[in-house]
């Protein structure tokens, strides 16, 4: 395999280029595709479109490390080298957030302030956890010692989508590091450029070649990798739909999935809530990243003797909001991140009207931008429970506005879904914050904050959401296995 050992990627042309056992190569084929910039609708350079072949390449390698260095290093050098890739990532924040916002339409300043530090965090995170932690022992009379060790799954598969690039593939880099795998990495087709920097990263801080590789590519690329008899588990984040394709594919070889997968979050406002902290919270969980997130409250539920104070409070607060040009500092509100995506997102207001809901605020493209795949943070209000926009996914700059009764009558509508990623609670009343929290179907419930994150705890979402979790230990067991040792006395 011929080709170089740092990066294409450069201000003036930015080429994105496969990255298997330690050298950037092109595809066999030498096929390509476009990466479009969602702000300006520019082309920003190629990306190596790979295939089965560049699969098979990547996977080789992946599974000839294992055994090489990497798979001899001491706990604690390998501690060291993940700490260094976070080190590295802080050195490049600059670099990294202009090149995830060039790809996302996000705003520069959320670049750097979340998808670039969280992204150095895995890593710091990951590099001390793996030290501390250990496995059971169980002393049986004087009969017999048992004592479980860890030992790395393998070759890990991690697929992972558009709208927080560099985070959530560290996201699921680092505890696969930490355990000792070496992974493949398919990052989405729309936002191939701070992977490819990554790889240079982990290079630079000491892993070893053939440990982290990446293959660039659509759906089909990642299928090959789901589907790879020598790939072990795979992990995934993306649409529910594709996780239901992977599972199918990983089934004959009957490989360990993690999987996050989409949410249609409730954010629910009990009348005793302290108003001025939801405002401002549920400005963030519904047009941050432009609704990008699928952790985003996208179904707001207020307990009728509030309702049309907050949503007139709400419609105020949004209309401050600015929407524009990524790398303004006074944008709130950046680009979608591809035009299928924006037209996918404008339809659901056609449906919005359709099933008479009604436009509080926005609805609608932003005029005056002629270029770029912009729409107005809306608020809609009036739709019933059974509304394709009150049940299905929208993924954008875009949320309802639902009163309620009673705890029973919200609950009720909480649950009413297929998908139980995460919840906020709005209450200044302590037992009606345990009562409630303890019943809605969510893997994730934030009470009086939103988004707020402990990387130790659990995350994940149940139903449709998710299969698994991922944070402190429960990395742990995903990355690795465990075998139970028995010693008779
Ligand atoms: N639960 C979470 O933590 C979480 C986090 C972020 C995003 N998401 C979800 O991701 C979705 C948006 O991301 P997206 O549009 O990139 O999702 P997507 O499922 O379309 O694509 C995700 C990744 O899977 C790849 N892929 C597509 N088809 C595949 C196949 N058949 N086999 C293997 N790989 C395949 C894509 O190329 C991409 O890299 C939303 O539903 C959102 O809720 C969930
Ligand atoms: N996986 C995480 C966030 C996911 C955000 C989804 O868009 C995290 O905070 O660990």
């Amino acid at each position: 395999m011929e080709g170089k050992e740092m990066s294409t990627l450069t201000k003036a042309s930015i080429d994105c280029a496969h990255f298997i056992d330690g050298k950037y190569l092109q595809s066999a084929s030498r096929e390509t595709f476009a990466n479009i910039n969602p702000a300006t609708e520019e082309n920003l350079g190629s990306v190596a479109l790979g295939g089965q072949e560049e699969i098979n390449q990547a996977v080789q390698a992946a599974r000839l490390a294992l055994k090489g260095e990497w798979g001899k290093m001491p706990l604690k050098e390998r501690s060291q080298t993940i700490r260094k890739i976070g080190d590295i990532i802080l050195e490049r924040k600059e670099e990294l957030a202009t090149l995830e916002t060039l790809d996302t339409g996000k705003p520069l300043w959320l670049s750097k302030k979340v998808d670039i530090d969280r992204a150095a965090n895995n890593f710091h995170f990951f590099a001390d956890y793996m030290t501390s932690i250990g496995t059971e022992a169980f002393q049986q009379d004087d009969v017999a010692i048992h004592y479980a060790i860890r030992r790395p799954v393998g070759v890990i598969g991690l697929i992972n989508p558009w709208n927080l690039p560099l985070f959530l593939m560290t996201w699921k880099l680092a505890p696969a590091l930490a355990a000792g795998n070496t992974v493949v990495m398919k990052p989405s087709e729309v936002t191939p450029m701070t992977a490819t920097i990554l790889v240079e990263i982990c290079k630079q801080a000491g892993v070893p070649d053939g440990v982290v590789n990446l293959v660039h590519g659509m759906g089909e690329t990642g299928a090959a990798l789901t589907s790879h008899p020598d790939v072990d588990a795979i992990a995934f984040t993306g649409e529910t739909i594709t996780g239901s394709t992977i599972m199918q594919a990983a089934a004959p070889t009957l490989k360990k999935l993690s999987f996050e997968l989409g949410g249609k979050n409730p954010n629910i406002i009990f009348a005793d809530a302290d108003l001025d902290e939801v405002i401002e919270t549920t400005i963030r969980s519904s047009f941050i990243n432009q609704g990008e997130v699928c952790l985003c409250g996208s179904r707001i539920y207020v307990e009728r003797p509030i309702y049309d104070e907050f949503v007139n409070r709400f419609v105020e607060k949004t209309k401050t909001l600015k929407v524009g040009d990524p790398f303004d500092d006074s944008t709130f509100v950046g680009a979608l991140v591809s035009k299928e995506h924006y037209e996918k997102v404008l339809n659901y207001l056609d449906i919005a009207q359709q099933e008479g809901g009604r436009f509080e605020i926005g609805g609608s493209k932003t005029e005056g931008l002629d270029k770029g795949y912009f729409i107005n943070p809306t608020i809609i209000t009036g739709l019933g429970k059974d509304s394709r926009c009150v049940r299905e996914e929208i993924f954008g700059p875009v949320v309802t506005v639902i009163p309620f009764n009673t705890e029973e009558e919200v609950l009720a509508q909480v649950n009413d879904t297929h998908y139980g990623l995460s919840a906020s609670l709005w209450t200044t009343n302590i037992k009606r914050a345990t009562r409630v929290s303890a019943q809605i179907e969510a893997g994730i419930v934030w009470v009086n904050t939103w988004f707020l994150r402990d990387l130790r705890t659990p995350f994940g979402g149940m139903k449709h959401s998710g299969i698994g979790r991922e944070g402190g230990i429960h990395s742990f067991d995903f990355y690795s296995e465990l075998t139970n040792i028995t010693l008779k006395m």
